[in-house]
């Protein structure tokens, strides 16, 4: 059936609200047209419903999808940073990468190669996940297409930088050791932020700071304050390609309860939306937001923050852009 659309500048936006009911229909990310339905895209939103790398609670292979059914109510108007990211760029939904559950060697090969497929023409990517093992295959074909190792900002209650699990090398406690391994991030410029909650030792500071990483802890950002968190990771970031990770976990549970590894004393939805808003203008590359298991989601608390979370990585990359073009002529209302 032929939907109506809220267009502009002859990028395809999402189904029109006014006129068809939000709840209706297929969800797509925020209802904007499927990667299929439009000739190429600027900003790709993809799934990953992968969740064979988790070591508590299973179900983030289904956050894709929740993500998705919680991207309704988004509207087209993103006040915060005075954007229409969708007017602004062709965003598209490329659906969900394919990927096998029962081997995760293969599964981070296709998730590589899926993701250097779609960035191919120079669309960058927003990826849903699945669990936090995706982001090393991500940052693999980020780093690939940057040409270089690429700064990282990785949002999580935990370090993720832990060696391994029952023996295994890839899981979702290790993407960012593997990542410092393989030479693919830029150590000058990686920070954890919002990290809390017991550790195995203190084994693993220690390691975590020994591969180059600077700590933004969860109670910092209480203490500090937002601007002065953003002032430091600009800072150390400058101008080099970005890659942005989301462990939804870094939202305390109040604000985040569909989640595999819950920790106490987490930031609230409005610290990650508001430090992430301070990310302006820098050089974003790609990001993914993981983590979001709706078996223990409510009301969709957790799906929400997530949606909102990735619209805000879509609003940047709008943003940065169209930085340098003139303002787009618009013919679409706010709806
Ligand atoms: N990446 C996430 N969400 N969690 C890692 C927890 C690792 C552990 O079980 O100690
Ligand atoms: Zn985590
Ligand atoms: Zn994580």
């Amino acid at each position: 059936m032929e939907q109506p659309r809220v267009t502009a500048n002859g990028n395809i936006g999402p189904i029109d609200s006014s006129r068809i009911p939000r709840y209706a229909g297929a969800a797509t990310f925020a209802r904007l047209p499927r990667l299929d339905e439009v000739d190429r895209a600027d900003i790709a939103v993809v799934g990953v419903p992968f969740d064979s790398g988790v070591s508590y609670r299973p179900g983030a292979r289904f956050g894709s999808n929740h993500v998705r059914e919680s991207s309704r109510l988004l509207r087209p108007y993103n006040p915060a940073l005075d954007i229409s990211p969708f007017e602004r760029v062709q965003v598209a939904d490329a659906g969900d990468m394919a990927v096998n559950p029962f081997n995760i060697h293969e599964a981070i090969e296709t998730i590589q190669q899926n993701a250097l497929d779609l960035t191919a023409d120079g669309a960058k990517l927003v990826t849903l996940g699945g669990d936090h093992t995706i982001a090393l295959p991500l940052l693999r074909a980020a780093s690939e297409r940057a040409g270089a190792p690429v700064a990282m900002l990785h949002f999580d209650a935990h370090l993720d930088t832990w060696d391994t699990y029952f023996g295994a090398e890839y899981t979702h406690g290790t993407p960012f050791r593997r990542a410092v391994e393989e030479g693919i991030l830029d150590t000058e410029a990686i920070s954890h932020v919002g990290t809390r909650g017991p550790l195995y030792g203190v084994k693993d500071l220690e390691d975590d700071r020994r591969f180059g990483f600077g700590i933004v802890t969860s109670s910092d950002v209480f203490r500090q304050g937002v601007d002065e968190v953003v002032a430091k990771l600009r800072d150390r970031i400058g101008n080099r390609p970005l890659y942005i990770s989301i462990d939804i976990d870094v939202l305390d549970p109040a604000h985040a309860p569909g989640t595999g590894t819950p920790e106490a004393g987490g930031i609230t939805s409005r610290e990650l939306l508001e430090i992430l808003r301070g990310m302006r203008g820098m050089n974003l590359i790609g990001a993914d937001v993981v983590e979001v298991a709706p078996a223990y989601d409510h009301a969709e608390i957790t799906g929400v923050a997530a949606s909102h979370v990735a619209y805000d990585l879509v609003s940047l990359m709008a943003d940065q852009a169209t930085a340098t073009r003139a303002t787009p002529n618009s013919t679409t209302e706010e709806r």
